[in-house]
């Protein structure tokens, strides 16, 4: 379903102490702007089969939510190449699709067809959305005046009640409030367990042991280990913070 053959991703940060944008520019113009290199991946591979759930784990800046966009498509990798098979319903950047100038009905089919989907498959799940989204007749409102949360609730439920094929996740589960977590949990659940390949990252190691089949554990850009969750999860879990630092 997803393969993530040998993939490296290199970033280029500007070396000097540049403080605005225009001794930035001057800087560019002059080509005096130097740049570092920094790997913040290294030649990556695993698989995700159909049906699966795959949790990445690992600690601050191991590569966790670059390789979840490189898989997405929202980065290009440096070296490397990733397979994907279905259509696959990024959760990463939540609404950022969104027209704040639209109403929530609105920004349902926009944010529908940018996710792919037809107008008549968007109007037969629009009863659906709605309605886990809670939003009610706000719903008729510009989402300028939603609440932050309000908006994450109507982002996950477009993402979600379209029953994706693959769905990539980045930490979703702490969308909205209380009680909007604990459904969004149980949709992820539903999900999961109706066929839906699932790739997400969590910090929360009870979340990955409940959820998922198999774990990968990226350390400083590269593979630590890839296998049954119980495994990986025992192996991160004695490694301790210090042998986790890069
Ligand atoms: N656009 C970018 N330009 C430069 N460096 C970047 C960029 N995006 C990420 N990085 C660097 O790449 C490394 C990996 O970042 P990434 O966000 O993938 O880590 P992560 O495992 O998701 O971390 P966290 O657990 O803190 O979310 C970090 O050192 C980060 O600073």
């Amino acid at each position: 379903m997803i393969k993530v053959n040998d993939v490296s991703m290199r970033f280029l940060m500007a070396n000097d102490n540049i403080s605005s944008i225009k001794e930035f520019v001057t800087a560019f113009l002059k080509r005096k702007l130097k740049f570092k290199e920094f790997w913040a991946l290294e030649h990556v591979s695993f698989d995700v089969n159909k049906g699966e759930v795959v949790g990445i784990i690992g600690r601050n800046g191991a590569g966790k939510s670059t390789t979840l966009k490189i898989i997405s498509g929202i980065l290009k990798p440096t070296q490397g190449n990733v397979e994907r098979y279905g259509n696959i319903v990024p959760m990463l950047e939540l609404g950022s699709g969104f027209d704040m100038d639209l109403s929530g009905k609105e920004n349902v089919f926009l944010n529908g067809a940018i996710l792919g989907y037809s107008k008549e498959f968007l109007e037969s799940k629009y009863d659906e959305i709605l309605e886990f989204s809670e939003l009610g007749d706000f719903i008729y409102s510009p989402i300028r005046n939603y609440s932050s949360g309000m908006l994450m609730r109507l982002a996950f439920s477009i993402a979600t009640v379209v029953e994706p094929e693959i769905l990539i996740v980045d930490e979703i589960l702490a969308v909205g409030d209380e009680s909007f977590q604990h459904k969004s949990k149980d949709r992820m659940l539903e999900l999961m367990s109706g066929g839906t390949t699932v790739l997400f990252v969590s910090h929360s190691m009870e979340q990955i042991r409940e959820m998922c089949d198999r774990v990968v554990w990226l350390e400083g850009g590269t593979v630590k280990m890839f296998g049954p969750t119980a495994e990986v999860c025992d192996a991160y879990d004695i490694s301790g913070p210090d042998s986790r630092r890069r």
